[in-house]
């Protein structure tokens, strides 16, 4: 397991997200993409946002940012810096994106331009948030690629990004994001389309930047094998709801969710040899239709009474839960359903 607890309770708050939603108008009807969630993110801290395909863990990032409003209907707080980027005005809000806040995708290739070198694509960055006149900006580009660990990075610069690997290009993108110092990283699933020594070696240079830089970071990944090694807090999502959150140790060792406990069956190195891989029967919700009480309930096979009434709130201090039957910690963590 990588390195990850250099985060104390000392760090400041910078980022408090709450009741945020979002949701898309799809032929008349309403998808509920993220519904009422709400947390928050220290200084320098690596939270993971974990859960199913479709369970609505980008379209949180996006909202965060502003990228979701283009599309969908966005409600909630998103207090950055004393203001909540949810009423920000569109023209403020780009200020904000690629400076304090910067992002970066699964797939590099879509978010690079391949019609222009590596260099020149830093450079835009640098123009745009610093004050560095061009000597500046080319010193400053060769240390981003050092950096982010690119060798012979001042010959590189003039290579477009077709002449990189794919975990060189995905480096290329963390060096353009971190071009203006931002104070938080938005990772959405950064290491999926790699093979799993290079998703290793991406996953300990976002955390070592983290710690280096004091940058905070959110990861989104639907591997929660990827979000144990790399974030200090996981948050677990589920039909648009966060059902658990916690310090990634707490929520590993005794998670309270069913839905977290199945998710855990699923990373390999938790399963016996030779085990059929675990996976939760029945399907995940849809978004357009969901039940009126807990939505992960169809699955469950410890729901009560109240599970499909009501929505369970998530409760608890540092380790919360979003359960009206929650696991006991010292429950195995096979045959949950
Ligand atoms: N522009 C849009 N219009 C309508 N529905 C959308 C739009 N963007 C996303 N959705 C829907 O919102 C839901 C949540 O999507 P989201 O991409 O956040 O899921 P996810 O958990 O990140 O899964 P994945 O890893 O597959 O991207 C999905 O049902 C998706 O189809």
């Amino acid at each position: 397991m990588l390195e990850n607890a250099h985060i104390t309770s000392a760090h400041p708050r910078i980022l408090d997200v709450k009741n945020l939603s979002t949701s898309f108008d799809v032929a008349g009807k309403q998808l509920k993409a993220v519904d009422n969630v709400s947390f928050h993110l220290n200084q320098g801290e690596v939270l993971g946002i974990v859960g199913e395909s479709g369970s609505g863990k980008s379209i949180t990032l996006r909202s965060i940012i502003g990228l979701s409003r283009r599309y969908g209907e966005v409600t909630g707080e998103v207090n950055w810096q004393g203001e909540n980027l949810v009423a920000m005005l569109e023209r403020d809000l780009r200020k904000v994106r690629g400076k304090d806040i910067a992002m970066i995708f699964q797939e590099p290739m879509s978010s690079l331009n391949p019609l222009l070198t590596v260099g020149l694509q830093i450079g835009e960055n640098l123009v745009e948030h610093t004050s560095l006149d061009k000597p500046g900006r080319r010193r400053r580009s060769i240390e981003l690629l050092e950096m982010v660990g690119i060798p012979d990075a001042e010959n590189r610069l003039n290579d477009y990004p077709h002449q990189f690997s794919g975990g060189m290009r995905q480096r290329v993108m963390i060096a353009i994001a971190l071009a203006s110092n931002p104070k938080l990283l938005l990772a959405d699933e950064p290491t999926t389309a790699l093979d799993v020594t290079i998703q290793k070696q991406i996953l300990k240079l976002i955390l070592d930047l983290s710690k280096d830089l004091g940058m905070a970071v959110i990861l989104v990944t639907h591997d929660l094998g990827v979000a144990a090694q790399t974030c200090d807090r996981l948050a677990v999502m589920y039909g648009g709801k966060l059902v658990e959150t916690g310090a990634t140790r707490e929520v590993l060792r005794a998670p309270k969710h069913r839905y977290t406990m199945g998710l855990l069956q699923s990373v390999p190195e938790n399963i016996e040899p030779r085990t059929p891989l675990f996976s939760l029967p029945g399907t995940p919700p849809s978004l357009m239709n969901l039940p009126l009480g807990c939505a992960f309930a169809p699955r469950c096979a410890h729901s009560v009474a109240d599970c499909a009434e009501k929505k369970p709130p998530l409760i608890g201090e540092q380790h919360q839960v979003a359960c009206f039957n929650p696991t006991n910690s010292g429950e195995a963590t096979k045959g949950v359903a």
